[in-house]
């Protein structure tokens, strides 16, 4: 006998036993806890529990609760003695010299894609050093779960350089690096060494995903690394990709065009100056002008207020990603508070990447929907606390009229009647919302980066590029039908996530070949061949 119970129990009816466990469990982060349990020990039954429910399922492995568990990540932390696949890698400070000795320590040798953090920014909660490795775990959850990567072939690490976080240092459970964070030429090192240990272990090909980095090191590294090193930055690059798709979607509720949008940014760091950049360059490459020129209709806002030329003058050291933002504004224009931006400069969206709740308040709502038809309110941050506002308020304040997508999930409105003015929509669009529902889309990298990871993993691509985003938001924008529009929705139901990944992968897989960047030969029907490559979660003894 085999020692295993006689019966053979059908790997689904055992992820619908574990769903109706979940579904007992008395606490989100219980819910976290339970299915980790799972995933350690049974590999398929976690993955075809999230593949077949991933609405319910995604929100516990993922934002919003994964933060929560981030947060008591070493409290909760049972991990087994050696590494192991479910639990990731830690690289310390101390393993500079012998990185690809600490990579030897991990079971799986065919390794292809890796989610990489340092714990500075995880989420918009902030630094969580070493117990930032809930974010990794839980984006290559996802690339397994919505794009069909091979678990066997992942590898979450944490770069343990200390923390800043008193809570943790104090923490007697904590399990990091008990110090602040290192930020010289050490830090430097690592990362280097790091890089380049992938490579020589796992091949040019292996796809580093840079994760929840601290914005003084996101974009140094990104720079550093992208052009010579098959890599990219997720909350930099894959947000930028997700919320260009919501923006080209709108149109179909809209009727308005991606270059004659306005943009207002609540937040200039990595995921607003990111976003930015894509969308400069989408209305360049749509319409010829110059990135530059597609600039002048992007303004952001930081923590000191709006970005401007003034601030420039006035001799203010703003940070190098900023800069191409700081326009001209009329010196007599009010500018203190969002409020007056909204008034001043009258964007026809206002995207929340700021980390601060509560910030798109009623009175900015109502100002954006006083001045268009159907504002587009992208209320982004995660998890669900720091989102800038809420689903049912934006919808409440704007009349249901405004176009809102978040990062983390927000559950259907059902407006009242009197609340639903009649007013919407434009002449040029195709599209009216018509019910008194609104099912607001998820804004959230997890759209793109599993398909482009899969693209890339299936190509065997040495780069990943703009070019990808662009192209991946494109395809993405696509998926997007006048059934999800019809509920206000600019994203497709995430129960369609793994075709998709499928469509998004072979996009960008395609876009390797142009570029010369696959090293894969390039198969007859590369959808198919993509789609053949695709892990299914199917048990088996
Ligand atoms: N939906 C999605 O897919 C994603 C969402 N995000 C979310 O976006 C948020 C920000 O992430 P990220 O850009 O990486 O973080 P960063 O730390 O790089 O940037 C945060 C930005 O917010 C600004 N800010 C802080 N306080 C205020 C304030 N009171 N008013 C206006 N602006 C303020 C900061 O200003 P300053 O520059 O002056 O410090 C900075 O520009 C997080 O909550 C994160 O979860 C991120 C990636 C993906
Ligand atoms: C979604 C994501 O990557 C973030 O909030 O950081
Ligand atoms: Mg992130």
């Amino acid at each position: 006998g085999t020692g295993l119970p006689s019966s053979d129990i059908p790997l689904k009816l055992q992820s619908s036993r574990v769903l109706s466990n979940l579904r007992d469990k008395s606490s989100d982060l219980e819910k976290y806890i339970y299915l980790r349990g799972i995933a350690e020990s049974n590999e398929d039954l976690y993955f075809a529990t999230l593949v077949n429910n991933v609405e319910e399922v995604m929100p516990i492995v993922y934002t919003p609760t994964v933060g929560q568990a981030c947060q008591k990540f070493s409290q909760i932390y049972t991990a087994p003695l050696s590494p192991s696949r479910s639990s990731g890698l830690f690289v310390n400070l101390a393993d500079l010299g012998s990185v690809a000795a600490v990579l030897d320590t991990y079971p799986s040798k065919d390794v292809k894609c890796i989610v990489v953090t340092d714990g500075e920014r995880i989420l918009g909660l902030g630094d969580q050093g070493a117990n930032g490795m809930g974010i990794p775990i839980g984006k290559l959850a996802l690339y397994c779960a919505c794009a069909g990567i091979d678990p066997k072939t992942v590898l979450p690490i944490v770069v343990d350089v200390g923390t800043n976080n008193e809570d943790n240092l104090k923490d007697e459970h904590y399990i990091g690096l008990r110090r602040k964070r290192e930020r010289g030429e050490k830090y430097d090192q690592l990362i280097d060494e790091l890089v380049e240990a992938v490579k020589e272990k796992y091949g040019e090909s292996c796809l580093i995903q840079f994760e929840d980095f601290g914005n003084s090191n996101a974009f140094r590294i990104l720079e550093k690394y992208q052009e010579t090193s098959c890599c990219f930055n997720d909350d930099i690059q894959g947000t930028a990709s997700v919320v260009l798709a919501g923006i080209i979607a709108s149109k179909g509720i809209t009727g308005v065009d991606l270059k004659d949008h306005r943009f207002l940014f609540l937040g200039a760091g990595e995921a607003g100056v990111g976003i930015a950049n894509l969308i400069a360059y989408a209305i360049s490459d749509e319409t010829g002008c110059s990135v530059d020129e597609a600039r002048k209709q992007i303004h952001l806002v930081d923590s000191k207020g709006l970005v401007s030329e003034a601030r420039v003058k006035s001799g203010e050291k703003l940070a190098h990603h900023k800069l191409p933002y700081t326009h001209p504004i009329c010196t007599d224009a009010p500018t203190s508070t969002l409020l007056d931006c909204v008034n001043t400069l009258n964007p026809t969206a206002l995207i929340g990447v700021s980390a601060i709740p509560n910030t798109f308040t009623q009175e900015v709502v109502e100002q954006m929907a006083n001045n268009h038809a159907n504002p587009l309110i992208f209320a982004l941050s995660n998890p669900t606390s720091k989102a800038e506002c809420t689903a049912e308020q934006a919808y409440n304040w704007s009349g249901g009229r405004c176009v809102f997508a978040s990062g983390s999930p927000f559950a259907k409105v059902e407006l009242s009647k009197e609340n639903i003015q009649t007013t919407w929509g434009t002449k040029n669009a195709p599209f009216r919302h018509r019910s008194n529902v609104r099912i607001p889309g998820q804004g959230n990298n997890a759209y793109v980066f599993p398909g482009i990871g899969l693209g890339v993993i299936a190509s065997g691509a040495t780069r990943v590029s703009d070019k990808d985003m662009l192209i991946a938001a494109r395809t993405l924008a696509k998926e997007c039908k006048s059934s999800d529009l019809c509920n206000g929705s600019v994203y497709p139901p995430l129960s369609s996530i793994r075709d998709v990944s499928l469509k998004i992968a072979t996009a960008v897989a395609e876009n390797a070949y142009e570029e010369g960047t696959a090293t894969v030969d390039r198969p007859k029907n590369l959808q198919s061949y993509i789609q053949s490559t695709m892990y299914h979660p199917t048990g088996g003894k």
